[in-house]
């Protein structure tokens, strides 16, 4: 009987070896090269371990052997199919969402979206189409209150001297900026500035992330069980909804006692007004409502004070960089009688400094996410089966010479001379994508909040360009370092002058009397 039983489970696991060999040698994914060791089963979690580890280094040696084409890489849970070059981000950006969606890429790799979020986020995707369309129209009119927001929250960060230089930690100072300002465009005030409802919405920002990634470690099987025991996303948005329910309330109470004719002009001009719009029509939940907005919150966290950041290491350490572009935003302003989203495109330079610091150091090393929805085959037979994650090698593309000039070399300016010499208004622009181009994807799913991105950046760097003078109080090393990601902060430490509040990197920042006024009444 014993002997029976030894011979079954030998040939139960014969039997899985044999079921597993023959996946893995039918997989259509086996003809696409991997890069970071072997792809055989079992043995590619060790390859998995070496991705977690070197994902860039990996990401160059993939881009350096397989150019124009593709590799995988080893996930724990799945392989990421990397692709580069025009042609093949051309072919991924034309596929139907039916074939290859950005979505439930998204909702696979990060969020984890159908048990993290109300499924409403992801049927029913409204509150993107208002940011393609309607954040974006409006953002002119919203410009005035995003600067207010703006001067005031650098009066609390910087302090108001001008006679003496004053140190400041720039990363989470931009970063506490940043937020207010996209805040004030997304909720108004007060709760624009309301300390805890901000905290609340860094603390959604961290914890969907890290949902996901937990859920991604749950068998699939077995997922939606344990999810409700596991998340903590849904929790939070739901104190938000406590912030929001008498900001709503007011707003209704107060449209209720308008006339019709009068309502379109007195509504608030922001994006929570522009979803209740939609909202409302659709008898929508406010904690759906609540988590609509949060995540338009995730979607612009860190990018937005990274890029800041980043620009102000590179005027803080090149004071003739600095007066070139006061020099550009100070004669704009004159020329166009005043400083408006208009004027701001008319600012080629600082344009400029933003797609060069994008391409430069980039906000995440891949972009183009999708996931295939069906088996797709790709116009040089490269087979895709149902479920491949497939991004573009971004940070590597933008750092080839094939198609930037001396790719290497951070050149502020490189997109203005090609303005210039082009003479094409538009196609260097900071928020403008291209094949080689992909800070902010491509296609019709890229972000579709690209341009008020650009415009709220914009928008805080003159407000710093023409009121502070700035020097690095760190060394120049901390700039040096590549990319400002949370991770990279121990790092910046080691480069820094001892002293700093959080051993961040430090540039001193002195106030320029008087400009302040001058500004003020330009607006
Ligand atoms: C500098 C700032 C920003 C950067 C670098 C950035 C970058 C990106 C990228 C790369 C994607 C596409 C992902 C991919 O191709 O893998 C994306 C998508 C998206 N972004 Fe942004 N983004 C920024 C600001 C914003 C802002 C301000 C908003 C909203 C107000 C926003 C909302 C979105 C949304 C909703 C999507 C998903 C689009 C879709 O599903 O079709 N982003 N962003």
């Amino acid at each position: 009987m014993d002997d029976f039983r030894v011979a079954a489970a030998a040939c139960a696991m014969m039997a899985i070896v044999l079921v597993y060999a023959v996946r893995w040698y039918t997989d259509p994914l086996r003809a696409i090269p991997t890069v970071g060791g072997t792809s055989l089963p079992g043995l590619s979690y060790l390859t998995a371990r070496r991705t977690n580890r070197d994902f860039k280094a990996l990401l160059e040696e993939g881009y350096r052997k397989y150019p124009g084409s593709m590799f995988k890489l080893a996930f724990f849970t799945h392989w990421l199919v990397i692709l580069s070059g025009p042609e093949l981000v051309e072919e991924v950006r034309k596929r139907p969402d039916e074939e290859l969606s950005l979505m439930w890429a998204h909702a696979e790799l990060i969020w984890q979206s159908n048990y993290t979020l109300e499924p409403q986020l992801s049927s029913d995707r409204y509150h993107v189409q208002i940011v393609r369309e309607k954040l974006t129209r409006r953002l002119a009119t919203m410009l005035p209150d995003i600067l207010d927001e703006v001067a005031v929250a650098l009066d609390e960060g910087f302090g108001t001297d001008t006679k003496e230089w004053t140190e400041v930690a720039v990363t989470p100072l931009m970063n506490k900026v940043t937020v207010r300002a996209i805040n004030r465009s997304f909720v108004g005030l007060p709760l624009c500035r309301n300390e805890e409802y901000l905290s609340l919405v860094a603390e959604f920002t961290q914890q969907i992330v890290q949902d996901g990634a937990t859920l991604r470690l749950v068998p699939k099987l077995i997922r939606s069980f344990i999810a409700p025991f596991i998340i903590k996303a849904k929790k939070i948005a739901g104190r938000a909804v406590t912030y929001l329910r008498p900001v709503v309330e007011q707003r209704m109470s107060a449209l209720a006692e308008l006339g019709d004719d009068q309502k379109e002009s007195q509504k608030p001009n922001d994006l929570l007004q522009f979803i209740l719009d939609t909202a409302v029509q659709k008898g929508e939940d406010l904690s759906v409502i609540a988590q609509r907005l949060l995540m338009l919150n995730v979607a612009t966290s860190f990018t937005f004070s990274m890029l800041v950041t980043h620009v102000l290491y590179h005027v803080a350490e090149k004071p003739e960089l600095l007066q070139s572009l006061r020099d550009e935003i100070q004669s704009t302003i004159s020329a166009k009688g005043g400083w408006t989203l208009d004027s701001m495109k008319h600012m080629w330079k600082l344009d400029s400094i933003l797609r060069e610091t994008l391409r430069y150091y980039g906000m995440t090393y891949t972009t183009l996410t999708r996931r295939a929805m069906t088996d797709v085959t790709l116009s040089d037979g490269t087979r895709l089966p149902e479920g491949t994650l497939l991004q573009a090698a971004t940070y590597q593309q933008h750092h080839d010479d094939a198609y930037f000039t001396d790719a290497g070399t951070f050149d502020p300016f490189r997109f203005a001379r090609m303005r210039d010499a082009e003479g094409q208004g538009f196609k260097h622009q900071a928020s403008t994508t291209a094949p080689d181009y992909l800070a902010f994807g491509h296609g019709k799913h890229a972000c579709p909040g690209r341009h008020f991105a650009a415009g709220i950046v914009k928008g805080v760097l003159v407000h710093l360009i023409l009121n502070y003078d700035m020097k690095l109080g760190g060394t120049v090393r901390a700039r040096r370092t590549s990319r400002l990601r949370r991770r990279s902060y121990p790092r910046l430490t080691v480069a820094c002058l001892s002293g700093s509040a959080k051993g961040l990197c430090e540039a001193s920042v002195g106030r320029k009397g008087g400009k302040r006024g001058l500004l003020r009444s330009l607006v």
